[in-house]
């Protein structure tokens, strides 16, 4: 079935969209995706990120941009740029007390959603990241549906790996009929930093046999990391070198293996 995209606005030329998607929350979709943007935005695109995970937005505080606000002039909003040049739009950078619960009805969050999509000012984009909310609910879907995304990256992590919701997030990532350029483990194993020795905390991840059946590619399994998460605490997430390097690697692979650019 085809449904009608939305169209941005004369400020803005996004090259190619790539949805990020995770089973549940907390696996590190928001994480993986601050990730994504800045391994592209080493390589030297332009890029910017739509955080879509409207109850739970964590983009802001990982590039330490949440004491600013995005500023509007009534018809375009404008995105905050990160330390390195990401345009960032989040409802955090908008609503005056980013610690305000978001209390509106699915709906709602859609529309304000399509609306960060349509009346930002993006000016010119390589990649245009929309970190989704967790789940395959109305959300993910309306926003799969109405916005013209060109590739999907499916976050999960091993304990959830195991589950049906993660089959079901990949499953409609395929309805969607757009290409999905991968999966990628998050939390898949620890490793000593003292031996090296790569530890699997979660029990040994099945995610090559997953990803087989379903006939998706894994783009990377990354590990946990207290630094990473420090550095995502302090606002520091540009400064991550650690795993980039092989993460850049792969995932600008399957960019241009699945979507071209
Ligand atoms: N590789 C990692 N190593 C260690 N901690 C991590 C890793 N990835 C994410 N985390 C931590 O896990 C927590 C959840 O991450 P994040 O907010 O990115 O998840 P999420 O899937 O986007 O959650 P939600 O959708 O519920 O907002 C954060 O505290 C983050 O710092």
């Amino acid at each position: 079935m085809e449904f009608q995209k939305e169209k941005t606005n004369d400020l803005t030329n996004i090259k190619k969209i790539i949805a990020v998607m995770s089973g549940k929350g907390g696996v590190g979709k928001s994480s993986v995706t601050s990730l994504m943007a800045v391994a592209l935005r080493n390589k030297g695109y332009n890029v910017g990120i739509l955080d879509a995970d409207i109850t739970g937005p964590s983009i802001p505080k990982v590039f330490g941009i949440n004491a600013k606000r995005a500023e509007s002039d009534g018809t375009h909003i404008y995105p905050v740029t990160t330390a390195t040049g990401i345009k960032v739009i989040s409802l955090n950078l908008l609503i005056e007390k980013e610690d305000s619960p978001v209390i509106w009805r699915g709906p709602i969050i859609a529309n304000s959603v399509k609306q960060f999509y349509t009346d930002t000012a993006w000016g010119d984009l390589d990649y245009l990241l929309i970190d989704l909310p967790p789940g395959t609910g109305d959300v993910p879907l309306t926003i799969m549906q109405s916005l013209p995304v060109d590739g999907i990256v499916v976050v999960t992590s091993p304990q959830d790996l195991v589950s049906l919701i993660v089959t079901k997030s990949i499953n409609m990532a395929k309805m969607m009929n757009t290409p999905i350029l991968g999966i990628v483990e998050n939390m898949s194993y620890f490793e000593c930093p003292d031996c090296n020795k790569k530890i699997n905390i979660f029990g040994k991840s099945n995610i090559e046999e997953i990803a087989k059946d379903m006939d998706i590619d894994v783009i990377a399994k990354l590990p946990i990391d207290p630094q990473f998460v420090e550095l995502c605490d302090e606002g520091r997430v540009e400064l991550y070198e650690k795993i980039n390097l092989d993460f850049e690697e792969s995932f600008s692979k399957k960019i241009s293996e699945k979507i071209g650019g």
